[in-house]
């Protein structure tokens, strides 16, 4: 199974990176893991609603052109479903049982998903009601797709 997550902006604090690369590590036993960065763009606090929406909506094209047809879509959003990490494992499970070898997730930039990207996915997933900040979301999201795997296959590790 391919597992690929899309991201607008580098990580710019290592501890990030190393927590990233800890979890690539462990999911390799699991699947082709990929983390796709896109540029981002510079959003300073003094832009309009229509600035804002420009600088989403510019994110989102580059979002979308590292997203192929064939690829089921998660979207991170806040709005967006809440599952626990049971419900999220067998989710996965089962969309690989019925076909789906390419699974793709997708987090913001400092202002959010455009709404073409939120069109484009498949499922609309929240981690709660908190934002999280994107660089962080990106551990939290490996850990559960590392948690999913280990809870399908029976692992200790979850409890
Ligand atoms: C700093 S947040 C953007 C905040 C923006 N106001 C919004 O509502 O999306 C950056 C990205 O992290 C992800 N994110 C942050 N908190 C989240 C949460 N609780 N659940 C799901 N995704 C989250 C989303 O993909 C979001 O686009």
């Amino acid at each position: 199974m391919n597992i690929k997550v899309v991201v607008v902006g580098k990580i710019k604090e290592k501890y990030f990176t190393a927590a990233i690369k800890e979890y690539e590590k462990r999911l390799s036993r699991f699947c082709k893991f990929s983390l796709v960065e896109v540029r981002d763009e510079k959003a300073p606090e003094s832009l309009s609603s229509a600035e804002m929406e420009q600088v989403m909506e510019k994110e989102g094209d580059r979002i979308l052109a590292k997203v192929s047809d064939r690829e089921f879509v998660f979207a991170l959003a806040i709005k967006g479903k809440e599952l626990t990490s049971e419900a999220f494992a067998a989710q996965i499970k089962d969309l690989t049982t019925y076909g789906h070898s390419d699974l793709t997730f997708i987090i913001g930039g400092s202002l959010g998903l455009a709404p073409a990207v939120l069109q484009r996915a498949d499922f609309s997933l929240s981690f709660g009601k908190f934002t999280l900040p994107h660089q962080l979301m990106r551990v939290v999201l490996c850990e559960q797709i590392y948690r999913a795997f280990m809870i399908n296959s029976n692992s200790p590790y979850h409890k």
